[in-house]
């Protein structure tokens, strides 16, 4: 056993709670572990659907594995153990397939966007040929020019009474589709966003289903172009990619119509909300968050601590021997906030997702009442997550120092996949205002109504202030969540204001929105915070599980609290609701915390549960082993296939050889 693998050994020899029992809380109870671990086993026994090593893989590469796995998945996994695209274990599927796989778009957007914009009719003829891959689906809506401003789409749909076909066109390049996931190579079929013209009036996006590839010969039908967009930051197996259609004529039948249709004679008919169009995005903003994004976190983490705890360099002590890195204060300030960001926002999705499941009921009962709440926490969460948990994985990968810039620690891999995460499902800075939209409509019917759900506590709008006076009173998950409140309360109060105050002095509302849109990206970073920590001590108040576990998981709510209050601080001290004196005791309270926790350290992040197949990760594996890892991984390098490389004879030699004669003494060195 190597050195360092015996270091982790010791370290989980100082874990005072139960790892198992904290995976099971993690997972959502000891059933939902269990059926991981079915998944996890059905999977990692199977040699085909294997995680590679894909650190020295070309794009191509990725692609084609992940395409090979995909269709073993579908063909073999699924029919021998029983599941579907729709089964329970698909998120532990997904979860164990890591994410080297191809046709996710198809999966998990293609298909449930037939569901929720088909007719009874629709569904039972594409949604059937779509779960057997008789038919492959890409969400063709962001287009070359537009992504954001969705009414700005320049795709048409333009309906001939005459032949009852819809024409889809781009009447420009910038009305090409752009980026559409398993569109560049994949797709033979396409859900179109494009806005529906009849008569020469416009009607808004609508969802069509258009095929864009022969059936028989994959080539495109006659008026689509498509390929793939190129190489990107992450999303290797996906081939995002372009489509323009010149005059494509499709069936009337063809515009998904459970939310709108259009008759034979060319009459309109809406039959809900239009807002319902921008559904699927909806969906995926709540429930794509914890598979793709925190999930990355909790795999940084767990490869940061570990490495951390067995890299030792340099003495803490003069003279004494060298320590884990993890003894430094500044490494735990730098790790153990993002194990408490993993499990404060794992908890807070796990709600979001509940919130929206629970909508959805609704729909089919058609109470469309809880869209604006949902819409705005969703697009809150969006991108407070995603920006939080990615700007973490960046600082663990830091933490790690040179072994963190390799693909070797797995985690570069994990942080490009990750950060698309700011961008698709609407731009972070878009998603921020939308939330602050409804914010601040909130704040401004608070005066005359009383508010529920998640904004329930802009109810309270009392000025007060904090009365803690000693480092400890900051472990109390209540005083924390009153802090956050207080604070979102308080920004939301001031930028709402402001904004009322700019549109008397004769602004018009998009001036004094666009004034004030700095402030109100802070103000649903303030709201959404506030959500997380009280989701996170509600969801620990309402556990029965041992002492040690509860102690462990209050500790980690309190530190992702005081690691916002602490760079927050700004925030705390200018509405006043801490002084600085607080401000410096909570300081105090989170570094006490940091000493706390650091014994149960790898506790914490074993009790994610990532495999080694998982993490791909030669620093950060269960058993510490990382400098043997590092050697064998570096000696597969695509370079060391020879032991001198060709262009070295190409390029080098002339250079070589001059050398090697002036050391030897033939000739002499001109300079
Ligand atoms: C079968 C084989 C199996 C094999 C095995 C395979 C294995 C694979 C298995 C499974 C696969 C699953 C894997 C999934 C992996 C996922 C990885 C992630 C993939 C990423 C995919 C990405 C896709 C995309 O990005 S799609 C494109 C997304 N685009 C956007 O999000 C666009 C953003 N823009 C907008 O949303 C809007 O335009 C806007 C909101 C910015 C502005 O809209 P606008 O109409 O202009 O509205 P506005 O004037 O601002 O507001 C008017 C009122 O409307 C309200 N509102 C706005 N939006 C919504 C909404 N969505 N819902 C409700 N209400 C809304 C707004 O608040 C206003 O209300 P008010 O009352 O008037 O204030
Ligand atoms: C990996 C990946 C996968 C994707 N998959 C799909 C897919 O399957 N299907 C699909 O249709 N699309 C997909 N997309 C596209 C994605 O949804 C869009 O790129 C995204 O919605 C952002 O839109 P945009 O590119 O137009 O950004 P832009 O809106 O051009 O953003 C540029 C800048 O402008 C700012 N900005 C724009 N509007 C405003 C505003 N109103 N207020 C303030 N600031 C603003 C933004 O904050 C940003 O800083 C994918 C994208 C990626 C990266």
């Amino acid at each position: 056993m190597s050195k360092q693998s015996r270091l982790l050994e010791e370290e989980r020899r100082k874990v005072n709670f139960s790892v198992e029992e904290l995976t099971n809380i993690y997972d959502g109870g000891v059933e939902q572990t269990e059926m991981k671990r079915k998944v996890e086993a059905a999977i990692h026994n199977d040699p085909e659907c294997r995680c590679k090593d894909v650190g020295m893989m070309t794009r191509e590469e990725r692609f084609n594995d992940g395409m090979r796995r995909t269709i073993h998945l579908n063909k073999v996994v699924f029919p021998r153990e029983g599941w579907n695209a729709f089964s329970k274990e698909l998120d532990y599927v997904l979860r164990n397939i890591g994410k080297e796989f191809c046709l996710g778009i198809h999966t998990g957007v293609f298909l449930p966007c037939i569901l929720s914009f088909g007719s009874d009719e629709q569904i039972a003829k594409w949604l059937p040929l779509g779960a057997q891959l008789q038919i492959i689906g890409t969400y063709a809506q962001t287009e070359l020019g537009h992504g954001t401003f969705l009414r700005g789409l320049q795709t048409v749909a333009t309906y001939d009474k005459a032949s009852q076909e819809f024409v889809i066109n781009c009447p420009e390049i910038s009305a090409m589709k752009w980026w559409p996931g398993d569109m560049g190579k994949s797709a033979n079929h396409a859900l179109v966003m494009a806005q529906v013209v009849i008569d020469g009036k416009k009607y808004g996006m609508h969802p069509f289903i258009v095929q864009i590839r022969d059936l028989t010969t994959h080539m495109p039908l006659p008026g689509i172009t498509v390929g793939d967009i190129g190489n990107k930051v992450g999303f290797e197996t996906t081939d995002n990619g372009f489509l323009h259609f010149n005059k494509v004529r499709i069936p009337r039948e063809n515009l998904l119509c459970k939310n709108s249709e259009v008759k034979p004679d060319g009459t309109y008919v809406a039959k809900t909300k239009d807002k319902m169009v921008y559904g699927s995005m909806v969906r995926l903003r709540a429930i794509f968050l914890e598979g793709e994004v925190v999930s990355a976190l909790g795999k940084a983490c767990t490869i940061a601590v570990r490495y951390s705890l067995v890299r030792q360099q340099g003495e803490l002590e003069p003279g004494k021997p060298e320590v884990a890195v993890m003894e430094y204060m500044t490494q735990q300030k730098k790790l153990l906030p993002y194990v408490a960001m993993t499990y404060a926002t794992h908890f807070a999705c796990l709600k979001l997702k509940k919130m929206y499941n629970i909508f959805e009921q609704k729909v089919k009962e058609g109470d469309l009442s809880g869209l604006p709440e949902l819409h705005a926490l969703s697009a809150g969460m969006k991108a407070s997550v995603a920006e939080q948990c990615t700007d973490g994985i960046e600082i663990l990968r830091k933490s790690c120092g040179g072994h963190g810039y390799s693909n070797a620690s797995g985690i570069p891999i994990i942080w490009a996949r990750a950060v698309a995460g700011c961008t698709y499902e609407g731009e972070n800075t878009v998603m921020y205002l939308q939330c602050a939209r409804y914010l601040v409509k909130c704040y401004n019917q608070v005066q005359t109504n009383r508010l529920h759900g998640t904004v329930a506590y802009l109810n309270n709008m009392n000025q007060s202030t904090c009365r803690v006076n000693k480092a400890n009173d900051f472990q109390q998950p209540a005083v924390l969540v009153a802090c956050f409140q207080y604070r979102a309360r308080e920004v939301i109060k001031s930028v709402a204001m402001k904004i009322n105050h700019l549109t008397k002095n004769g602004y018009p509302n998009h001036e004094a929105w666009n004034k004030c849109s700095v402030e109100l990206v802070n103000v649903v970073k303030a709201h959404i915070t506030q959500y997380i920590v009280a989701t996170f001590a509600s969801v620990i108040d309402e556990l029965s599980c041992s002492p040690p576990v509860k102690t462990v998981l209050l500790q980690m709510c309190a530190l992702y609290a005081l690691e916002n209050i602490t760079l927050y601080s700004g925030d705390f001290l200018k509405v006043g609701y801490l002084s600085p004196k607080q401000c410096d005791l909570a300081l105090e309270a989170e570094l006490d915390l940091l000493s706390c926790l650091r014994p149960n350290a790898v506790g914490l992040v074993d009790a994610f549960d990532y495999s080694d197949d998982l993490l791909q990760s030669c620093i950060g594996a269960y058993d510490g082993n990382v400098y043997e890892r590092l050697f064998e991984w570096a000696k597969k390098s695509p370079l060391n296939k020879t032991e001198v490389h060709e262009e070295t004879y190409k390029y080098l030699k002339p250079y070589l050889h001059a050398g090697r004669d002036i050391l030897e003494g033939k000739t002499k060195s001109k300079l």
